[in-house]
């Protein structure tokens, strides 16, 4: 059987037993039941996750960046030309770009791979090296990528999960750069919801509204072209995909069988959390939604993917800069559940 087939085999839900017994445990802490919100929230769903009542704090935290670019750059849909991939492949390495800053005041590794950037990336001894292709090709005229390719990069996705993230509890956070996702992204929600791309296609990297609009143009003519069948996500992201985002959802789907909690970043992210949903539905119940990003389309995404963001920070960056931003709040949700006294510890008066 494939490594893709092995996996998705493999994705059994959580643990709702573990669930019921965590909430019953919040439910009896020092504070009215429900008032931590969101963090309740997310201490019941990782108890479910990691299959115990009391849910642990993760041995390894790590950041997955993948690099990949897109042929339909060349339609003129981005601010930024395609040469800042690889420049910002080579920033991730040295430390200096805003996913290492966040991460490391999280305490998380970042590790960052090249799985389908276009042109050379300099020789880093840190930079992982799983390139399936050379950049899509411009989805306008045909498709992204054949179903092989991405399927191979489903897999290698899947693939440097497994190498990369050894310890248990693990907390692993997507992100991605590619010059242009924002575009392939437009299209991947596009397909799966039917909306019209003018509804949600946004400013990406910043551009005006005038080139805005000949973006939504150019989803609406990969559409056309390529005529991707919602029911099969394996189409969707070979048409109008990246290999990026093949990564990212072989990764989601990787976690998911693995039972680690996986944080989505923001629009580009989340594009590969609907193709690894498509792929195998109960995949979404391993994603936590970091934050809502600037891009329009980002919150229709969470809502089809059930998954209400920690975070609203005005923040359009990627790199799964949300994500890493997010790992302290899920560790303090940890600790609540487990540190917190319950009413009769601590003597106090339960309401009625
Ligand atoms: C210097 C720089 C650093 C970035 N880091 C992430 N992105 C973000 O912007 C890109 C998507 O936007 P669009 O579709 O408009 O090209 C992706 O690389 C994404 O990760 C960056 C973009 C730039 C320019
Ligand atoms: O939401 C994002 O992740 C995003 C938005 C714009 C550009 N890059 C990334």
């Amino acid at each position: 059987m494939s490594l893709l087939a092995q996996t998705l085999e493999k994705i059994t839900p959580p643990d709702y037993n573990c669930e019921e017994l965590a909430q019953q445990r919040l439910d009896n802490l020092t504070k009215p039941p429900g008032s931590l919100g969101v963090l309740e929230d997310i201490a019941r769903r990782l108890a479910g996750m990691q299959g115990t009542p009391l849910p642990r704090l993760p041995q390894e935290k790590v950041s997955l960046v993948l690099a990949g670019d897109h042929g339909v750059v060349a339609e003129g849909v981005s601010a930024f030309p395609q040469e800042v991939t690889p420049q910002m492949v080579l920033n991730f390495l040295r430390g200096g770009a805003a996913i290492n800053v966040l991460a490391r005041r999280a305490g998380a590794r970042v590790v960052v791979a090249d799985i389908g950037v276009a042109g050379p990336v300099i020789a880093h001894e840190g930079l992982v090296n799983c390139r399936v292709k050379a950049g899509t090709d411009n989805f306008v005229h045909g498709p992204a990528m054949s179903r092989q390719e991405a399927v191979t990069a489903l897999e290698t996705g899947i693939t440097l999960l497994k190498q990369q993230v050894k310890q248990r509890p693990a907390l692993v956070g997507i992100g991605e750069m590619g010059i242009g996702n924002t575009t392939a992204s437009t299209a991947v929600l596009a397909a799966f919801s039917g909306l019209p791309a003018e509804q949600i296609t946004g400013r990406g990297t910043g551009i005006d509204e005038t080139r805005r609009q000949h973006k939504a143009a150019v989803v609406e003519r990969a559409l056309k072209v390529n005529r991707p069948d919602a029911r099969d996500g394996l189409d969707v992201l070979a048409k109008v995909g990246g290999l990026e985002i093949a990564g990212m959802a072989g990764i989601i789907l990787g976690c998911a069988a693995e039972k680690i909690p996986v944080v989505l970043d923001g629009f580009i992210s989340c594009a590969a959390a609907l193709v690894a949903r498509s792929l195998a539905p109960l995949s979404a119940a391993y994603m936590l939604a970091s934050h809502r990003s600037q891009e329009p389309g980002h919150a229709i995404m969470l809502e089809m993917l059930g998954l209400k963001p920690m975070l609203q920070m005005a923040m359009r960056l990627g790199e799964g800069t949300g994500a890493a931003l997010a790992f302290p709040i899920i560790e303090a949700a940890i600790c609540i559940i487990n540190e917190m006294a319950t009413f009769a510890e601590a003597g106090v008066s339960q309401g009625e």
